[in-house]
């Protein structure tokens, strides 16, 4: 136990100092014998409320920031100032400091996290190394896949993986890493060879109360990378050369705008692709949308800034397809509808979904959209989002993504409340996604656009703490066949 304990502060030591640890847990539920059970204060709950449940299911050793008032002989107790910072450092101890031993890219901002950590990910196996990835969508040891239940895993879990990737003999392992998983310390003990920055707009304020503290979050992780390590900021982005204000990293740009180390320029976007000049190449590309551009070339940069060949780099990029559920699209066979099936979950993203479907559109072409909110949220985003879907579309629906514990009429009316009066006639409420869906399909001429945003990758709707089985690209696909017949 003395070991794992190595890099933290320790406040006060109470019991035995000799116990043998065979596993770490945050939930009381799972300690028993051999347990390490870490108290931490949570959102909803405080885990020091829970010791006295660890101990009696046998758990060996409690960290925790206050000790409760009795202490029980033969359980050792171990007072830190900071629960959730002291279990980044023992997890990371207690696997054997995996990160240390893997080239890991960790990639932050609001959106294109997924896309870009599944891009390098994809990149570096056709590179032929084997490679990680942690991601919203799934965890990957080279290609077996493992799944996903956070963008960022709590500090147990993501050692964990990046031990058995360790053993699995990976070189590499690319990460999202997400706002609340600097908050919250799953990070913390890892090293990183370098981060990426993609962008920072409207999400999470329910969580961290201001869109200061969110930045704060994001800045956080540059701000504990090592000086071996490279930042890679957009310099396109409002926040991306603040992100970077106090980061020892060795500081690095790109951008489709102006001088920057890996300088893209915007040719062409269609429907087929982005046509893109990268470092005066022009090279064409089947991802769609400017914000894919920006994607692309933060994953170019990162790669070169690996030690990878430009050349090589940018030859495997220009064939690589996107991350399930980004602008994906669902063909319907006989009317030639165009459906996509999108994540875009904050105003930011909807909007640039919106936005390139509005370059790559033929005139006739009318575009319907689906969208919902998630439950238990950032309600700021709702009226933004159900706003800008009536300006980017002909006619919308809007509909449940996740109502978690709220009520969906209540988040609904939350979202009408953003469509303006003049817009009222193109928008329906339709509560049920499944049916929502249908209405779209029916609203479909020959040839429209039918985008289902929010849900991306998801398979489940999540309703009272109970996910039911419900995948948008499944529900869009029976719907084109059901109405098509
Ligand atoms: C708001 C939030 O981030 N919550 C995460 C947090 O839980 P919490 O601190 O709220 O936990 P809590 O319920 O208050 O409980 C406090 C502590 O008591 C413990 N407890 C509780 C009950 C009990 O009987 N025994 C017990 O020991 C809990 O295990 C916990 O350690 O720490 C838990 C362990 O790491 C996470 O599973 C949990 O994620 C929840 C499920 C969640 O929905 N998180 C989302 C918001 C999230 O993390 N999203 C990000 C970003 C998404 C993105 O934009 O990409 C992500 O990285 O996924
Ligand atoms: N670079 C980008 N800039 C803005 N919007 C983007 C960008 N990349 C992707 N998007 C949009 O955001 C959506 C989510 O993309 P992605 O899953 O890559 O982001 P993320 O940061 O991982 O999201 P999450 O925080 O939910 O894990 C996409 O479906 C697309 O609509
Ligand atoms: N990582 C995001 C995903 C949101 C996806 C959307 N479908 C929803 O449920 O709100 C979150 O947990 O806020
Ligand atoms: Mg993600």
């Amino acid at each position: 136990m003395f070991a794992l304990l190595a890099d933290v502060t320790v406040t006060s030591q109470h019991g035995p100092t000799d116990v043998p640890v065979q596993a770490l847990t945050l939930d009381s539920r799972q300690a028993a014998p051999g347990f390490v059970f870490f108290a931490l204060r949570g959102a909803a709950t405080d885990g020091h409320l829970f010791v006295p449940k660890a101990v009696e299911q046998g758990a060996s050793v409690i960290i925790c920031e206050d000790l409760p008032a009795e202490l029980q002989s033969g359980t050792a107790y171990v007072q830190v100032p900071d629960s959730g910072e002291a279990m980044a450092h023992m997890a990371a101890a207690f696997y054997g400091h995996p990160s240390r031993n893997l080239q890991l890219i960790g990639v932050t901002g609001t959106n294109g996290k997924t896309t870009c950590a599944t891009l390098l990910h994809k990149l570096l196996r056709e590179l032929g190394y084997h490679t990680g990835l942690l991601s919203t969508v799934q965890n990957q040891i080279d290609e077996q896949v493992i799944p996903a239940t956070h963008t960022t895993p709590d500090a147990i879990r993501l050692n964990e993986l990046l031990a058995r990737m360790v053993e699995a003999g990976c070189t590499h392992a690319c990460m999202e890493v997400s706002s609340h998983a600097v908050v919250q310390h799953r990070v913390t003990a890892l090293r990183f060879v370098g981060g990426i920055f993609t962008n920072l707009t409207h999400d999470h304020l329910d969580y961290h109360g201001t869109f200061d503290n969110y930045l704060k979050a994001k800045k956080g992780f540059f701000d504990r990378l090592p000086k071996s390590a490279f930042a890679l900021t957009n310099a396109d982005d409002k926040r991306g050369i603040v992100m970077l204000q106090n980061t020892a990293a060795r500081r690095e740009t790109y951008s489709l705008r102006s001088a920057a180390t890996f300088r893209g320029k915007l040719l062409e976007n269609a429907v087929h692709g982005l046509h893109l000049e990268v470092d005066g190449q022009e090279v064409q590309f089947r991802l769609i949308g400017v914000f894919n551009a920006y994607n692309l070339l933060a994953v170019y940069g990162a790669a070169v800034l690996l030690g990878e060949e430009p050349q090589e780099v940018l030859t495997i990029l220009s064939g690589l397809l996107s991350a399930p559920g980004r602008f994906e699209p669902v063909l319907s066979a006989h009317t030639h509808v165009t459906g996509i099936i999108d994540y875009a979950h904050t105003p930011d993203a909807l909007e640039n979904v919106l936005n390139t479907i509005a370059d790559i559109r033929q005139p006739s072409q009318q575009v319907i959209t689906v969208v919902g909110c998630g439950g238990n949220r950032d309600g700021g985003k709702r009226p933004i989002m159900a706003n800008l879907a009536c300006q980017g579309s002909d006619q919308v629906v809007l509909t449940s993504d996740n109502p978690r514990f709220e009520d969906p009429l209540e988040i609904l009316r939350q979202m009408q409340a953003g469509v303006k009066a003049q817009d009222l006639p193109r928008v329906e409420t339709i509560p049920d996604r499944r049916e929502a869906i249908r209405r779209a399909v029916e609203l479909a001429g020959p040839n429209d656009i039918v985008l289902v945003a929010g849900k991306g990758h998801e398979t489940y709707q999540e309703v009272q703490g109970v996910r039911a089985e419900f995948d948008d690209k499944q529900v869009l696909r029976e719907m084109f066949e059901l109405l098509e017949k």
